[in-house]
C-alpha cells in the first residue's frame, strides 16, 4: 500500500539533519542494498517526526546536529535482514559488523524480526558537531552504528568516560522529547507510547 497520511518525509521536515540512509546504500551489514529502500529517506509517523524536531532544535543549542541512519523499516526489508541472517555460509561482512559474536546470535538481541522500525515511530541516529575546519563529525561512541557487539550495549561499563557522556548526551535529548531507548545498542530510539503498537508497514521507502 502507499504511505499512510500520518508519515512524515524527515528529508524535508528536518533538513538541518544529516542523513546517511546506511540500507540504502551498499555500506551495512548485510554488504548489498537492502529491499524496499528506493530512495535514501527517512520517513517517521508524525509523532515520532515531530518528536525527533525536538530533539534536533535542543541539540542545535548546544552545537550539534543530528546523523540519522534508518528511520521507518519495511516489513520487507526485515525479511531481507531475515534472510541474510539465516545464511551462514554468508559472512563477508563480519570483520566490520559483527566480529565478537556469531552471525547466529544476531537474531532477538541485536536485529529483530518484528521491528520497532517498521510501526514507524523508531530512529537509528547519533549526534555530530563541527570541527575546527567546519565538517560535521560524529561524536564518538565507542562502536559505529550497527556494530553488534556488547560494546555497543548503551551502558557498556568498558568505554571512556567521554564515549559515556556522549551516549549520555543522546540519551537525555532523545528521553526528554519522549524516546526510550534500547539497552542493547546505543543508537536506538522508539517514540513511548508507540502510535501503532500492533501495525507492519511494508510500504517502500521513497
Ligand atoms: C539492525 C539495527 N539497526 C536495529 O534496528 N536493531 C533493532 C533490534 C531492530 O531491528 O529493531
Ligand atoms: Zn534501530
Amino acid at each position: 500500500g502507499p504511505m499512510p497520511e500520518d508519515f512524515v518525509e524527515m528529508n524535508q521536515a528536518l533538513p538541518d539533519a544529516i542523513y546517511d540512509i546506511r540500507y540504502y546504500t551498499d555500506n551495512n551489514f548485510v554488504g548489498e542494498p537492502v529491499e524496499g529502500y528506493l530512495e535514501p529517506k527517512c520517513i517517521l509517523q508524525q509523532q515520532a517526526a515531530k518528536a525527533l524536531q525536538e530533539v534536533a532544535t535542543k541539540a542545535s543549542e548546544q552545537g550539534l546536529k543530528l546523523k540519522i541512519f534508518d528511520c521507518y523499516r519495511p516489513q520487507r526489508s526485515v525479511a531481507h535482514f531475515m534472510r541474510w541472517a539465516q545464511d551462514l555460509s554468508d559472512i563477508h561482512t563480519k570483520a566490520d559488523y559483527y566480529p565478537n559474536l556469531p552471525k547466529d546470535k544476531l537474531v532477538g538481541e541485536y536485529i529483530a524480526e518484528r521491528s520497532g522500525h517498521s510501526r514507524g515511530a523508531t530512529v537509528d541516529l547519533t549526534l555530530a558537531r563541527q570541527d575546527s575546519e567546519g565538517n560535521w563529525q560524529e561524536l564518538d561512541m565507542a562502536s559505529p552504528f550497527d556494530m553488534f557487539d556488547p560494546l555497543s550495549n548503551t551502558a557498556n561499563p568498558t568505554i571512556s568516560a567521554e564515549q559515556a557522556a556522549n551516549r549520555q548526551l543522546l540519551k537525555e535529548l532523545m528521553e526528554s522529547a519522549g524516546f526510550s531507548n534500547y539497552a542493547m545498542e546505543w543508537w536506538h530510539y522508539s517514540l513511548v507510547p508507540q502510535p501503532y503498537p500492533d501495525t507492519y508497514f511494508d510500504f517502500p521507502v521513497k
